[in-house]
């Protein structure tokens, strides 16, 4: 069973898996009279395959036994799905390449900084929301329609990996 290192997140290394959501680099607008700075367009929603909407929700995560274990993968064929944490807090996105199953050679985990978000792209292999705090709520964007936007791939415990301590 591999261990993951967890990496720090880059629009670079996480090309392959969808955006990430953050300030540096961003267009930005002044706007409001100059009371306020727009960020602009951060990540790229698809959540319209199949009559689909976007929604938004929160996710309050709370923090898995250590060693973290990744014992399934999941993914969202009909949307993509963003994460924002609202609390300064590092957190792990855990992924990898492939499609119809996962490409487990490609697994990969990031460590996220508080002020950085991920969206997920339509399809994208990805480990359930990971907190490193003892509770973190995020702000959730995705799809709400009909078809399944649900697969999960369950591995046999302690088969693929664990993430190493930070
Ligand atoms: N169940 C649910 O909506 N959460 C997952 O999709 C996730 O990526 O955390
Ligand atoms: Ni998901």
């Amino acid at each position: 069973m591999r261990t993951l290192r967890p990496e720090p997140l880059t629009k670079a290394a996480f090309g392959p898996f969808g955006d990430v959501i953050e300030i540096d680099g961003a267009e930005t607008r002044a706007i409001n009279q100059g009371f306020a700075r727009r960020f602009h367009d951060l990540a790229a929603l698809d959540v319209a395959t199949g009559g689909g909407r976007a929604i938004l929700s929160i996710f309050r995560a709370t923090r898995r036994p250590s060693p973290i274990a990744i014992d399934m993968l999941e993914r969202h064929p009909l949307g993509s799905q963003a994460f924002f944490p609202l609390s300064p807090h590092d957190w792990l996105a855990v992924v990898a390449e492939g499609g119809r199953a996962p490409d487990l050679a490609t697994l990969r985990c990031f460590r996220v900084r508080g002020d950085q978000g991920v969206n997920y792209a339509a399809g994208a292999w990805h480990f359930p929301v990971l907190t490193l705090a003892e509770t973190q709520d995020f702000v959730v964007v995705d799809r709400e329609g009909p078809g399944a936007n649900l697969e999960e791939i369950a591995f046999a415990p302690g088969s693929v990996a664990t993430i190493a301590a930070d």
